[in-house]
């Protein structure tokens, strides 16, 4: 049994992560935590989630719980992540991150702690979303440099961080497959009098509203035809349950940097 530490438990992500760990077969929830002034702080995770009494309060400094988890799941923002990176590597625990909206200078933090603890890193672990970063290889390599490339996304009223880190990483995915580079190419919304858009441009639309869980479309456009490749969540569970996938794979793993083409088997590295 892997007994899990769920940071950020009272967030939407949080809730969701409570209740899949409650019914996923090989996973026991360790520990709960938020933030160490959060009003929530002693009551019971589970009911909190809407699964049930589960007897295991939230708490606000993971640091003193260590002997409760074997695994920390976290879904927060970046510093708090880093917070609770420097707390794995301290204690030896593996890690699943699912925060998006990291610099390059927190990723490579990650990149550096990973060559002590295995920990998975994904922008999303949906099974669709991660099908569709394959289709995108597919699809750069075959419509190459002949279509315009529009990446647009939509997220809920609450989300803060903008591209998505999903959106960010199917570019990232498309530019490496036609071999650009995304800092060079990416243009981020347009506004007034942009000019004509140059072919090798990847663009990026972010839209907020209400209470949309998370769509991505990829865009190839030629002269006559496009092609679109998308994704639609419907529900934060299936984030969640990747997540709990993603923590049975890593669980017992050498150190290393891991993403959900590897979870899933869809990767190109050599392992
Ligand atoms: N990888 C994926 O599949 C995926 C899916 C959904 C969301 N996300 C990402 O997950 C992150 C969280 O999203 P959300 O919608 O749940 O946000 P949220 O704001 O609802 O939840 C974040 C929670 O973290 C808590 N928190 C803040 N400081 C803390 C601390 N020191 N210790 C413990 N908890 C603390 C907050 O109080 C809040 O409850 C975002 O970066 C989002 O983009 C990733
Ligand atoms: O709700 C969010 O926030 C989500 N964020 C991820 C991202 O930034 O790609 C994944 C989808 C939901």
């Amino acid at each position: 049994m892997i007994r899990v530490a769920i940071s950020g438990a009272a967030g939407r992500m949080g809730r969701a992560l409570i209740q899949a760990a409650c019914q996923y077969e090989g996973i026991a929830l360790g520990v709960a935590s938020e933030r160490p002034d959060s009003r929530l702080i002693g009551s019971d995770a589970g009911e909190l989630a809407g699964a049930g009494t589960l007897q295991i309060p939230l708490v606000g400094n993971l640091r003193e719980h260590g002997d409760a988890f074997d695994l920390l799941i976290d879904f927060t923002q970046p510093e708090v992540s880093l917070a609770n990176l420097a707390l794995c590597k301290d204690q030896g625990k593996a890690m699943v991150i699912g925060t998006t909206g990291f610099t390059p200078e927190q990723r490579q933090e990650i990149a550096s702690a990973a060559t002590e603890i295995p920990i998975v890193l994904a922008p999303n672990m949906s099974v669709g979303v991660n099908l569709c970063l394959k289709l995108l290889e597919t699809a750069a390599q075959v419509l190459g440099d002949e279509v315009d490339i529009e990446i647009i996304e939509a997220h809920h009223r609450h989300k803060v961080d903008a591209p998505s880190g999903t959106a960010l990483r199917m570019g990232e995915v498309v530019a490496e497959t036609l071999g650009r580079d995304l800092n060079q190419c990416a243009v981020y919304g347009r506004l007034g009098f942009s000019g004509q858009r140059p072919r090798e441009s990847i663009g990026f639309s972010s839209l907020r509203a209400g209470d949309i869980v998370g769509e991505h479309t990829v865009m190839f456009a030629a002269e006559g035809e496009r092609v679109e490749i998308g994704h639609k969540a419907s529900s934060r569970m299936t984030f969640a349950l990747g997540a709990m996938r993603a923590s049975q794979w890593v669980s017992g793993k050498p150190p290393g940097l891991y993403d959900m083409q590897d979870v899933l088997g869809l990767s190109k590295k050599v392992s």
